[in-house]
């Protein structure tokens, strides 16, 4: 394939400014039916999000996804939810198991607004199989489903009736697909959303590899509707990792979904844990990033995020940060 690039090597090209101040610029995306202030999502990862999480995102005006790991939790999870009148979004995989959930679920008349059908190898008929059950069952969610890397898997799990798809095989901070089986976007991760960007007739969710603020409006630019944030979000003083100290310093926890410490075993290990400088509070996070994003938007030449999708760009394949550290 030719122009292969990740987030390191674009740049965005300013156009002239529209606004005054970088507060005029909107941040807000439309998805499945709601409006958020930022078109990010936090990882639906166990070191990234717990219950107190998804209520404060959304609470505030954030799209948020729970995890799967604690299964039993689910169907109370979506009653509190709605019980606070809050919009209930939950992960489910495609074993047996959550075939019984999802048609509980029915049976009890509990319709999640969201469901994310989150496995490693996405392009599968127990996708497909999953995607068509729970529309056959739960028609009123919202079906995310993932993760692919190829314009084919995008179009066959709309064709099957996935309202969004996921894109990001390996680009993942904790993520060892790539040293473990050779396959992947990482290292490509931007690209690849490009080009299944070009196949797609639904909203495109881009996953992992986001290291800057900045990459949020590459993705953009390059046909995501949404991003998810896994080692970004990692190391708040509200994320549910381990807290250790070391040499004075305070760390937490950020381990992969498909790591030992996720399963408990050392099977089919595709993930790893790193620690992560405690970074202060998520909420400091969100509003710089809605900052970060207004400015993308400003350079951007509009006051809308559809702004940065016409934007032109350069690939600076020498590194843009020229052997200096991010921060
Ligand atoms: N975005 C990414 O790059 C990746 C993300 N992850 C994350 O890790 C978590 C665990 O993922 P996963 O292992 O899929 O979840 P599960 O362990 O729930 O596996 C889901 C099902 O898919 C099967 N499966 C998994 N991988 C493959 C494959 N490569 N080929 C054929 N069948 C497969 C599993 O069977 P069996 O286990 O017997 O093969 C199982 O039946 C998820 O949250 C996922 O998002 C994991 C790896 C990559
Ligand atoms: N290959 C693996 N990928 C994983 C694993 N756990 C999560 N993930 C993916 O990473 C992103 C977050 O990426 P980041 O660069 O923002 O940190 C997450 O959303 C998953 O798609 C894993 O164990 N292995």
């Amino acid at each position: 394939m030719e122009n292969v690039f990740d987030y390191e090597d674009i740049q965005l090209i300013p156009a002239k400014c529209i606004v005054n101040s970088r507060s005029e610029c909107d941040t807000t995306i439309n998805f499945g039916g709601r409006q958020f202030k930022l078109p990010v999502v936090p990882a639906n990862m166990q070191t990234i999000i717990d219950e107190k999480i998804a209520i404060y995102l959304a609470e505030n005006g954030y799209f948020y996804i729970m995890h799967r790991f604690h299964p039993e939790k689910r169907a109370s999870f979506i009653k509190d939810m709605k019980a606070r009148g809050l919009f209930a979004s939950i992960s489910v995989g495609v074993k047996e198991d959550e075939y019984q959930f999802i048609k509980q679920l029915s049976d009890e008349n509990l319709t999640p607004e969201y469901i994310t059908i989150d496995i490693a190898h996405g392009h599968s008929n127990a996708v497909i199989e999953m995607i068509q059950y729970i529309k056959k069952h739960l028609p009123d969610s919202f079906v995310i489903a993932g993760n692919v890397g190829t314009p084919e898997a995008v179009r066959e799990l709309e064709h099957a009736g996935a309202d969004a798809t996921k894109v990001g095989i390996g680009p993942g901070k904790v993520c060892i697909t790539k040293i473990k089986t050779g396959f992947g976007t990482g290292g490509w991760q931007l690209a690849a959303l490009r080009w299944c960007a070009k196949a797609a007739s639904k909203p495109i969710i881009a996953d992992g590899g986001i290291r800057t603020h900045g990459d949020i409006a590459k993705s953009i630019r390059f046909g995501a509707s949404m991003v998810m944030i896994g080692s970004l979000f990692a190391g708040h003083e509200e994320s549910p990792g381990e807290t250790v100290e070391k040499d004075g310093k305070t760390y937490k926890e950020y381990f992969g979904s498909a790591s030992e410490f996720q399963k408990g075993e050392r099977k089919n290990v595709e993930g790893k844990k790193m620690y992560v400088e405690h970074k202060g509070s998520l909420k400091d996070t969100l509003i710089e990033m809605e900052q970060d994003l207004q400015s993308s938007i400003s350079y951007a030449g509009g006051n809308q995020l559809e702004a940065i999708r016409n934007v032109d760009y350069v690939i600076v394949k020498n590194s843009i940060f020229n052997g200096d550290k991010v921060y």
